[in-house]
């Protein structure tokens, strides 16, 4: 089996490319392993793409962030030899946030004692895969522009985001949108769509805390027109995953597909990174993604909220 590491020395605060690469000569000694560094952004993706290329079987992981791992993921995406995972370094790392212990990925040793998942994967107008979250609108305006203020001074990645909502909340937050979803039409105002596949976003929002990641099903949520009080009212209940209270504010579905028009060209966030498009289109992916994780995690819903514990294979 060959470990690759994939190396972005773009994520979190500061460059962890020297520290990452102690912890992994350490850890991988005797292994067949190999330290990768992107040279620029889409780079882990091309790296990741031709490490599966050769069809023999290889883990992949992203060091990094959410970013990273979407990187890695789209090059990854359809290899069936090739597993991915993420060594957090990001300032976020908020996919694996859906595991009993995201703690556990700092710990390399743990990583190559891994068990495997089969996740599903969130495909964009037909080319683009996330694994976590994809989302449009006020959302996506805030999350993409994260980016812009997290390597400021004293500014933790919470504190990014939250600069970031405060100049969009000024600038306006809702805009017109044709949605399609669920053989449902909606032709109005809307302040955000998140589509969900993974549980975490933005720091530490939980949207949809049972969205799960391997039952073949988006969990998407519309959040129509508000003002900007409600607004400042209902976030808290919408960051905590209370959608289910503000039925006359938020729509929740299940489904395989939502189809989006826009009056404009639009951001769209994909675990956190940008694309623009007037017309979107958000499907189940036929190819999934094998993850691999610490092993001794669970990462459904209902053993994270307390319920019945299911084991993660
Ligand atoms: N060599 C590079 N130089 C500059 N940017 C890069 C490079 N390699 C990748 N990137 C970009 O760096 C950006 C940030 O990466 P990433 O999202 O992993 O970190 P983060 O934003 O700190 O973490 P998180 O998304 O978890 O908050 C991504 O948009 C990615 O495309």
């Amino acid at each position: 089996m060959r470990h690759v590491f994939l190396i972005n020395p773009a994520a979190g605060k500061y460059d962890r490319t020297g520290e990452f690469t102690q912890t992994i000569r350490a850890a991988c000694e005797g292994l067949d392993y190999e330290i990768l560094v992107s040279r620029a952004p889409g780079d882990c993706t091309h790296i990741a793409q031709a490490a599966a290329s050769s069809g023999e079987p290889v883990r992949l992981y992203a060091c990094g962030g959410d970013g990273t791992l979407n990187e890695v993921v789209n090059g990854a995406a359809g290899h069936a030899n090739a597993a991915v995972t993420h060594f957090p370094g990001g300032s976020g790392n908020d996919f694996i946030k859906i595991f009993s212990d995201p703690a556990a990925f700092r710990s390399l040793p743990r990583l190559l004692d891994a068990e495997e998942a089969t996740f599903d994967l969130i495909r964009c107008n037909g080319q683009n895969y996330a694994v976590n979250i994809c989302s449009m609108g006020f959302d996506a305006r805030i999350g993409t522009e994260i980016g812009r203020y997290k390597r400021l001074p004293l500014v933790s990645g919470t504190g990014a985001y939250l600069l970031s909502t405060g100049v969009n909340f000024i600038r306006g937050i809702h805009e017109h949108y044709v949605v399609d979803v669920d053989g449902q039409h909606f032709d109005g105002n809307q302040t955000l769509m998140c589509i969900a596949n993974g549980r975490y976003y933005g720091g530490s929002f939980n949207p949809v805390p049972d969205a799960e990641p391997d039952d073949g099903l988006l969990d998407v949520l519309l959040v129509r027109d508000v003002s900007r009080a409600t607004m400042l009212r209902v976030i808290g209940k919408y960051k905590a995953g209370h959608y289910a209270q503000l039925p006359e504010l938020i729509r929740h579905f299940r489904c395989r597909r939502v189809h989006i028009r826009c009056d404009r060209e639009s951001e769209i966030n994909l675990d956190g990174e940008l694309m623009m498009s007037r017309d979107v289109t958000f499907e189940i992916a036929p190819q999934s993604i094998r993850f691999f994780y610490p092993r001794g995690l669970t990462y459904h819903a209902a053993a994270e909220q307390g319920g019945e514990h299911i084991a993660a294979t």
